[in-house]
């Protein structure tokens, strides 16, 4: 048995980085990686959608050209090239991650996968064969999660796709329906739809975005059926079948049965942790009743010594969440800090076109909490940035303390929303008032600079 002073499961955007840092700092440090350096956000989530959304939204400037006066009449989206660009995209980060984790002193990387055999003790399946076992006085699980299936009757015996199969399309879909409503659907739908698809989606939620303000729910949703896209809600998807070249999809909505086809299904109704095949309860580390790995707001496990990191610890499930627990653990680990999740800011992206990003709380929130707040709101068709750039669709909103004058969260939809988003979540964290941020200088004509504007009214 091979002794290590930290064993982490698991390449993701925590662990890469935490077995990096506990390698500098001289620790023996083992990372065991079932498949590819970077897991789902280099290779199945992050990188490869993004990239993908880009050539979307290139084919559809190219196909409204006309409203910035260039006349590009005759164009074809070529999904092989797309593809390609994706994967090669894909490929370098994965391959500068996997040449820099095999070259890091004090760190053996391990291809293979990992189960739990005795209480801190692992057995790994060798990727080229054989079986390691390794123990280790620190472990840290970032196994990740993957795609949920629902229980559709039906859907076992025909051909659906996931965000990951998805991702190795050869062909656009002709239709394609998505059942789910939230961040991969909506993704995935806007640019199936730009490269040339019918799409239509089905979300089982009453309300749609249903974490959002409705204003801001209802703003994406317009946009998005203004390009085509069907969405239903309150949908109770009861079974699929092949029929013909199709696939069936029956559902009750408002308590009315219908059916709709379509050559492609992508199934997009969240994800489950990758917590099975690990054993856990060998090793003492408790599970929720859906499998994700329960932590206190240390990362700590119920086993002492064990820790999880990212989304197999639960919601929320972004990358950014999971470096940070990398973050904190390096921190309290290395640097001696007492750091914390709680409190931590979440904001998050939806890279739709335009994106919707938003932090802090919505306005829903502040009245559910009975603050005493005041809103602020701003269409996208009053900032100069956006006229000048024919990018109007969206709107600016904002929650501030009516006391404090501090700003307690915001929901952009607007060209690069996350961009700006972080302006706002940096005010908030140096504690920033809207009276300031309404009068500060800031460069025009910049998306940033409707910071001003969406504030001006609250002062004047
Ligand atoms: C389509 C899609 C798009 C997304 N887009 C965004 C986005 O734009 N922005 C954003 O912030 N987030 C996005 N996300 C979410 C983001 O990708 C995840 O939150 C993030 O990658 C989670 O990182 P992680 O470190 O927790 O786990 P992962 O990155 O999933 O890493 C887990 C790793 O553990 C390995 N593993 C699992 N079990 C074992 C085992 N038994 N032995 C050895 N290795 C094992 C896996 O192979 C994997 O490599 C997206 C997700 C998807 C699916
Ligand atoms: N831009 C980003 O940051 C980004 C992009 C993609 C994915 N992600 C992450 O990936 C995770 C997974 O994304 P997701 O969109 O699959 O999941 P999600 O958990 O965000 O949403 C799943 C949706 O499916 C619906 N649903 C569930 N079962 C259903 C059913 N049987 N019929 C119809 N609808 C059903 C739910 O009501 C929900 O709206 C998210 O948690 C998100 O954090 C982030």
């Amino acid at each position: 048995m091979k002794k290590f002073d930290a064993i982490i499961i698991g390449s993701g955007q925590g662990g890469a980085p935490l077995a990096k840092a506990l390698a500098k700092a001289k620790w023996k440090t083992a990372l065991i990686e079932k498949k590819f350096a970077g897991g789902t956000c280099i290779n199945y989530g992050c990188t490869p959608t993004k990239t993908i959304i880009s050539c979307a939204k290139t084919a559809y400037n190219v196909k409204h050209a006309k409203e910035w006066g260039i006349n590009a009449a005759k164009h074809e989206v070529d999904i092989r090239t797309i593809m390609k660009f994706k994967n090669r995209v894909v490929n370098e980060s994965r391959n500068g991650l996997h040449n820099s984790l095999t070259s890091t002193p004090h760190l053996t990387y391990i291809e293979g996968a990992a189960k739990f055999t005795g209480f801190k003790e692992l057995s790994v399946e060798l990727s080229k064969g054989g079986i390691m076992q390794l123990k280790a006085e620190k472990i840290f699980i970032d196994a990740g999660a993957s795609p949920a299936i629902p229980a559709i009757e039906g859907l076992d015996e025909i051909k659906y796709y996931t965000s990951q199969s998805l991702l190795d399309l050869k062909e656009i879909p002709e239709s394609l329906i998505i059942i789910g409503g939230s961040y991969i659907a909506l993704e995935f739908g806007q640019t199936y739809s730009r490269f040339g698809s019918k799409v239509t989606i089905l979300e089982r939620s009453k309300d749609f975005l249903p974490k959002e303000d409705r204003d801001i729910a209802l703003c994406i949703q317009q946009i998005l059926e203004t390009e085509n896209i069907h969405i239903h809600t309150g949908v109770d998807v009861s079974g699929v079948k092949k029929s013909g070249r199709k696939i069936s999809v029956a559902f009750t909505e408002n308590n009315k049965t219908s059916s709709l086809s379509a050559t492609h299904l992508l199934i997009a109704t969240g994800r489950k942790p990758n917590t099975k095949p690990l054993d856990l309860e060998i090793t003492n580390v408790a599970t929720d009743e859906r499998g994700f790995i329960k932590v206190n707001d240390k990362l700590e496990t119920s086993a002492n010594g064990i820790y999880a990191i990212g989304d197999v610890t639960g919601e929320p499930q972004f990358t950014h969440i999971s470096y940070n627990d990398y973050v904190i653990l390096k921190d309290n680990l290395l640097n001696g800090k007492n750091n914390s999740t709680q409190n931590r800011q979440v904001p998050y992206c939806m890279f739709t076109d335009p994106q919707l990003a938003r932090t802090g709380i919505s306005e829903t929130e502040a009245r559910k909490q009975k603050l005493h707040y005041k809103v602020a709101t701003l269409s996208m068709k009053h900032v100069a940035r956006a006229r000048e750039t024919n990018h109007t669709k969206g709107m600016m909103k904002a929650v501030v303390d009516a006391d404090t004058k501090q700003i307690l969260g915001a929901a952009i939809i607007g060209e690069e929303a996350g961009e700006t988003i972080a302006a706002l979540q940096m005010a908030m964290l140096g504690k920033i008032t809207y009276t300031q941020l309404a009068e500060m200088v800031i460069a025009h004509p910049t998306y940033a600079e409707s910071i001003n504007n969406l504030f001006l009214p609250l002062i004047k």
